[in-house]
C-alpha cells in the first residue's frame, strides 16, 4: 500500500493530498468500484464535479469506505450553465446533498463562463461560513485571474489546469507560483489520448528508473509542485498511479529538463479562451454519464 503521500499547503493553510483519484467519464459502478480501490491503496482525494453526474455514487463509495470523513479531502465543482449568486448557492447544496457530505474541501468554478464574478461572490460566502474549506477556480488563465481580483475579496487557493509534458503551462505555473495559487492539474498523463506515456524519451526514463510511463510523467509533475488527479478505473494503474513516492524516485534536474522540451502546446480539451466552447457548454447535458 502507497504511504507517505505528500501534502501542498494551501494559502489559507488547509493541506491538500498532493495525489487525489479524478472520476471524470466513469460510470456509477466504475466510480464505486474505483474510489473503493484508491481508497484501500492510500488515496484520500476525490476529484468529481457537477457536470460529471456521478457525485452520488462517489458519496455512496465514500461513506462504504468506513474512512473517517475529516481524512478524505473531496473536490466538485460548478458548471457553466449555473449563473449568480442565488444559483450558485442553490448549485452547491445540491451537490453537498447527492455526495452525502455537509462539507466541502474543495468547490471550484469549473470553466471561466462570461458571470463567473457574482459565482465567485456566493463561493466566498459558502467559504466564510465554514462550509467549504478551501475555493478556487478551474481552466483560468492569468487574466481570468486578474479579471475575478478586481472585486473578489478572498483569492483562490487553488487553479485546476490542463497540464502534461505536452502542454507544460510553464507561464501560467509561475504566475499562479506569484500569487500563492497551487497549480492543480488536470488530464496530468494527457488522458491517454495523444500517446504522452508513449513518448520515447518518456519511455526512456521508465527504462532508466525503472518505474512505468505514467509513473515518470506524474513524478515529473509531483517535482514541479502541482497537485494531480489521474484518472484510473483499473485497480493496477490505481496502485501504479500512487506509488511514485519510494525515496529513491527522485528525477534528476537534467532528466526534469528532457521532459521540459517535450512541451508542444498539445490540448486534450477546450482552450479556456475559446468562447465558442463555453457557449455550448451552457446547454450541454452530459451524455457520457446518461443514466
Ligand atoms: N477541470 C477540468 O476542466 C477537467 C477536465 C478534464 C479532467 N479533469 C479531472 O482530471 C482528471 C484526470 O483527467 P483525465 O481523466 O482527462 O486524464 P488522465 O491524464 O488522468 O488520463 C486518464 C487516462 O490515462 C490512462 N491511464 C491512467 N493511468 C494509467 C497508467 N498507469 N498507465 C497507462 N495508462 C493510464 C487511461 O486511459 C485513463 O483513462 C479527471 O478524471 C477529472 O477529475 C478536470
Ligand atoms: O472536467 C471536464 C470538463 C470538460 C467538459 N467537456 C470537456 C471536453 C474535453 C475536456 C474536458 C471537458
Amino acid at each position: 500500500m502507497a504511504t507517505n503521500i505528500p501534502y501542498i499547503e494551501l494559502s489559507n493553510g488547509v493541506l491538500v493530498p498532493q495525489v487525489g483519484l479524478g472520476v471524470f467519464r466513469m460510470s456509477d459502478q466504475e466510480v464505486e468500484n474505483s474510489v473503493k480501490w484508491a481508497i484501500q491503496n492510500g488515496y484520500r482525494h476525490i476529484d468529481t464535479a457537477s457536470f460529471y453526474d456521478n457525485e452520488e455514487a462517489v458519496g455512496r463509495a465514500i461513506k462504504d469506505s468506513g474512512i473517517d470523513r475529516k481524512y478524505l479531502f473531496v473536490t466538485t465543482k460548478i458548471w457553466n450553465n449555473i449563473r449568480g449568486y442565488d444559483e450558485t448557492i442553490a448549485q452547491f447544496n445540491k451537490s453537498l446533498e447527492k455526495l452525502g457530505l455537509d462539507y466541502l474541501d474543495l468547490y471550484l468554478i469549473h470553466w471561466p463562463a462570461q458571470g463567473f464574478e457574482e459565482d465567485w461572490r456566493a463561493m466566498e460566502d459558502l467559504y466564510k461560513a465554514g462550509k467549504i474549506r478551501a475555493i478556487g477556480v478551474s481552466n483560468f488563465k492569468a487574466h481570468h485571474i486578474e479579471q475575478l481580483m478586481k472585486n473578489a475579496t478572498i483569492a483562490p487557493m487553488v487553479d485546476q489546469i490542463e497540464t502534461h509534458p505536452y502542454l507544460q503551462e510553464t507561464d501560467l505555473h509561475e504566475y499562479l507560483q506569484s500569487k500563492n495559487i497551487a497549480h492543480e492539474s488536470w488530464s496530468p498523463l494527457g488522458a491517454g489520448l495523444n500517446k504522452v506515456i508513449d513518448n520515447p524519451v518518456i519511455k526512456e526514463l521508465a527504462d532508466k528508473y525503472q518505474k512505468s510511463p505514467a509513473q515518470i510523467v506524474l513524478r515529473w509533475h509531483i517535482q514541479r509542485g502541482e497537485i494531480i488527479i489521474p484518472k484510473s478505473t483499473h485497480e493496477e494503474r490505481i496502485k501504479e498511479n500512487i506509488d511514485i513516492f519510494d525515496y529513491h524516485f527522485d528525477l534528476t534536474p537534467e532528466d526534469m529538463n528532457k521532459i521540459a522540451e517535450l512541451d508542444s502546446d498539445q490540448r486534450v480539451g477546450a482552450d479556456p479562451d475559446d468562447t465558442d466552447f463555453l457557449d455550448k457548454s451552457m446547454t450541454y447535458t452530459n451524455q457520457n454519464n446518461a443514466k
